[in-house]
């Protein structure tokens, strides 16, 4: 059974190696995982992943691929010999890209002897709502009909869970296998700014409704002490996590 801090990951959205690994040091053991994703690695490549890795967190690499099924899968494989414990796609690249990532994943990982990593697909952004959602991505339906939609399908392609908002838990948690990992970014503590997320909750109310585990990158990365509002959140998810028990 995993505690609250192993179920919290926190995203180290910064520029160097040196702010992350500030963050790192800050947290320690206080989260679960780190989350590496595009600003990161794109400033200083996959050294600051295998770095912390080595310290001995795990690591979530969030670089969201979305390409033809082919060059997904490859590159599932390339951060699968990197030792990652998490990664995501975008459902949006369909059921083929999906299920081609996970097998090559899986085959990387009994190849080289490293655990095979979770795939997550992202459904819907946690910064769209409804209108964004119709009128420019020019999706019809609802935001739940097309999280659900998604999720079902990455589930069918044999990926390890989602990514979706909080407020698409419980809906998720009623049609999806009970096994199928929901992650949800989009976790804002009352006394945080939700800055540019749109379906949002707080960490307890996230956790009530039955997430696995929830990203959160500045409530805890901006704080005036890191370490300490970690340790907010952490308790936030504890009180969720006695609620849901009690509610199943
Ligand atoms: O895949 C993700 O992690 C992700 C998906 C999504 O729909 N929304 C979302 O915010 N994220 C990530 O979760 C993190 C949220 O950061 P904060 O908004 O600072 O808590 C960022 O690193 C985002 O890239």
């Amino acid at each position: 059974m995993l505690l609250a801090k192993d179920r919290l990951i926190v995203a180290l959205d910064v520029d160097s190696r040196e702010e992350a690994l500030t963050i790192v040091k800050a947290l320690g053991n206080n989260c679960g995982t780190f989350k590496v994703g595009m600003q990161l690695h794109n400033s200083v490549g996959f050294a600051i992943t295998e770095e912390i890795i080595a310290l001995g967190y795990p690591v979530f690499l969030d670089l969201k691929f979305h390409d033809i099924p082919n060059t997904v899968a490859k590159a599932s494989s390339v951060v699968t010999s990197k030792g990652v414990s998490m990664f995501t796609l975008h459902a949006s690249g369909g059921k083929a890209m999906m299920a081609q990532a996970a097998e090559e994943a899986a085959k990387k990982a009994d190849l080289t002897a490293r655990q095979k990593p979770l795939v997550l697909a992202v459904t819907i952004l946690t910064s769209m709502n409804q209108q964004t959602l119709n009128e420019e991505v020019g999706m019809a339906g609802s935001v739940e009909q097309n999280v659900l939609r998604l999720a079902r399908l990455a589930e069918e392609a044999g990926v390890g869970g989602i990514v979706a908002s909080p407020q698409e838990i419980h809906l998720l948690r009623e049609h999806c296998g009970k096994d199928f990992i929901i992650v949800t970014p989009g976790v804002r503590p009352q006394w945080a700014d939700a800055n540019d997320q749109a379906r949002t909750m707080t960490p307890q109310e996230a956790m009530a409704a039955g997430a696995d585990y929830l990203v959160v990158g500045r409530p805890i990365t901006k704080a005036a002490d890191p370490a300490q509002a970690a340790l907010r959140i952490i308790e936030e998810m504890e009180k969720g996590m006695a609620q849901r028990k009690t509610h199943q």
